[in-house]
Order: C-alpha cells, then structure tokens, then sequence
C-alpha cells in the first residue's frame, strides 16, 4: 500500500485529484468507481475546476458508485445520486447515461444487486476505485460482521454508520436503515483503489485498515490483499498509522 501524507483537508484533495485526473488523462474511455460522504467533496470540487479548465474530459468516462441508501428517491437530496449531481456530475461532462448508482427504489432489490454486479461486464472493469472510510472502517456501506459479503447486497446500518449519517438529515429518524451497497468483490476487481482520509476521526479506523489483522469486523482491512491501494490521508488521519513506524511518502 502506498501511503501519501497531506497536511490538511485541501492538500489531500488536491493530492487525490491528481491520481483521478492523471487515470482520465491516460485512459479517457475509462470506467471510475466514485464514493460519496463528505471526505471526497474536495477532491471533486478539484477535478470540477480541472474540466472548467479546460485540462480535464469526462465525455468517455462511465462511473460506477459505491452505494445508495434504500428507500430514497434520485431526487431526494440526501440520496446519493442527488449527493454526485451536485457535486460532480452536474458540473462536468459525463454523459447521465454513463452515470451508474444503484436504485435505492427498486421494486425487486435483490435483482438490483443483481444488475448491479453484472455491470461489470457491459461498463467493464474499474480501473479506479475511490472509497472513503466509515469511523467503524467500513467500506462502501460493508458494514463490520462476521463475514465478508462479496456481491452487492442489501445491508442493515450499523447503529454507529446511522449516527455519523444523521448530520445531514434533519432529523436521526429520517436517516434509513438500509442501503444497497456494492460487496468486496468488485470493489477488490477494480484495477486501483484510491482511499482518502481526513481528520482525527479517522485515525483509528486508519491504523486498523493499515496495520490491523484482515477480518470482516474492520472491513477496510481486505485491502491489504489488493495489489494496487493508494491512500492519501492528512496528518490528524494518519497519526496511529506514523506513530507506529509505517513509512508514509511526505
Ligand atoms: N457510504 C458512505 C461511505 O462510502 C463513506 O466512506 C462514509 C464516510 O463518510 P465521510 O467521508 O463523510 O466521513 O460515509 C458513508 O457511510
């Protein structure tokens, strides 16, 4: 794993932006996992003024997010497909068709996890994946358990994922209680996986993504199996993970 060192918030932004735009600049065509919370909003508001620009396209690029709660129309504007029109694909020239968020409306979810997955064969492989982390180390919304789930599936929220989530809603009642969540195996499938990490917060789940043992219960952890994980963290993220020695690129 290679670990990048931010000062702040902004340097890390800055920092994951340059690994997104340099994957378009090379591969035009190519297929991005994209993330939502409130850690990737910089580094989107980053590739947003690369396109303004002038330095960046994403005419050819097809997404594929992480998540989606369930229950929440597109429309709502704490589901995450309002959450990537507003802060990216709004302002950038992505193709809405070639925009992927599971449906968190689906009649039938199980075969919305079951459409979902087989996007990898009509989009194609993801040649980089962003993912944030929950305080709890999850991933997407996989949830700590006793196991890893590979395929997209249907998840409770953890009680804790429903309390760091409630900030944005008016209310913690109005937060759902299940999403529809991408699994571990094609978040492992993509050819890169790009983490970003800030604040205090962090740290622990951090250090355990890092150093910890690979176990369902922190399940971030797996990455460590993947061949190609880049993580760009600011200090206060990284602090444990320094602290116990990891060497960090400045
Ligand atoms: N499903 C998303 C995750 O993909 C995200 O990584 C996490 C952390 O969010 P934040 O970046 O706001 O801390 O929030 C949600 O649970």
């Amino acid at each position: 794993m290679q670990i990048y060192l931010t000062e702040n918030y902004d340097h890390m932004s800055r920092r994951a932006a340059d690994i997104l735009a340099a994957q378009v600049f090379l591969k035009p065509e190519c297929v991005l996992g994209l993330a939502t919370g409130s850690t990737p909003v910089g580094l989107y508001q980053e590739l947003i003024a690369k396109y303004q620009r002038g330095e960046l396209s994403f005419a050819r690029v097809h997404t594929v997010n992480l998540d989606e709660y369930k229950g929440l129309a597109p429309t709502h504007d704490q589901s995450y497909r309002w959450f990537m029109r507003h802060n990216l694909f709004d302002h950038i020239d992505v193709l809405p068709e070639n925009t992927n968020v599971p449906d968190g409306l689906a009649a039938d979810p199980k075969a919305e996890c079951v459409r979902y997955d087989a996007l990898r064969d009509t989009v194609g492989r993801t040649d980089i994946q962003l993912l944030g982390l929950g305080r709890n180390g999850h991933i997407g919304f996989n949830e700590p358990g006793p196991s890893f789930v590979k395929e997209t599936h249907v998840v409770d929220l953890t009680q804790s994922t429903i309390e760091a989530n409630a900030r944005f809603f008016a209310s913690i009642d109005e937060v759902p209680r299940q999403a529809i969540t991408m699994g571990i195996g094609y978040i492992m499938d993509a050819r890169r996986i790009l983490v970003v990490a800030s604040g205090e917060d962090k740290a622990e789940a951090v250090y355990n993504t890092v150093c910890g043992p690979i176990t369902p219960e922190v399940p971030a952890s797996i990455l460590q199996l993947h061949r190609s994980v880049t993580l760009v963290a600011d200090r206060a993220a990284l602090g444990k993970v320094i602290a116990a020695g990891v060497e960090v690129c400045g």
